[in-house]
């Protein structure tokens, strides 16, 4: 594994929910990124690490070969890509993305 690929294998296996977004919780810099952090506010998250690839071109990068997936923001439950924001907002229609940061 690279180092950024390292890198990113231990920010999601050592925080239980990641979300890699451009900008901050507080100051979202896109709106994919900032409807993604309104999904998990609205679903109860409690213990929300995110990480701003804006700041760190190289995580940019890695965490689109890191689950194989083209876009930022990503999820991570439990050390597992959950998915971007469409799919955030799926799982919270059905309920999903509740149970899964419940569980
Ligand atoms: N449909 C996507 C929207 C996300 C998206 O299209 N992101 C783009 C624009 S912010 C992206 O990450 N482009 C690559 C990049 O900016 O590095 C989702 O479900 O999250
Ligand atoms: S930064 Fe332009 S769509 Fe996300």
């Amino acid at each position: 594994m690279s180092d950024v690929q390292q890198r990113i294998d231990d920010l999601v296996k050592s925080n239980r929910v990641v979300l890699f977004m451009k900008g901050t919780a507080q100051f979202p810099m896109c709106g994919f990124s900032g409807r993604a952090i309104q999904i998990l506010k609205a679903a109860g998250v409690t213990d929300l690490k995110t990480f701003n690839v804006l700041e760190d071109e190289e995580v940019r990068q890695g965490i689109k070969d890191y689950a194989n997936w083209p876009t930022i923001p990503q999820l991570y439950i439990g050390g597992e890509f959950v998915g971007g924001s469409d799919i955030m907002m799926e799982m919270y229609e059905s309920g999903e993305l509740q149970q899964a940061l419940a569980a």
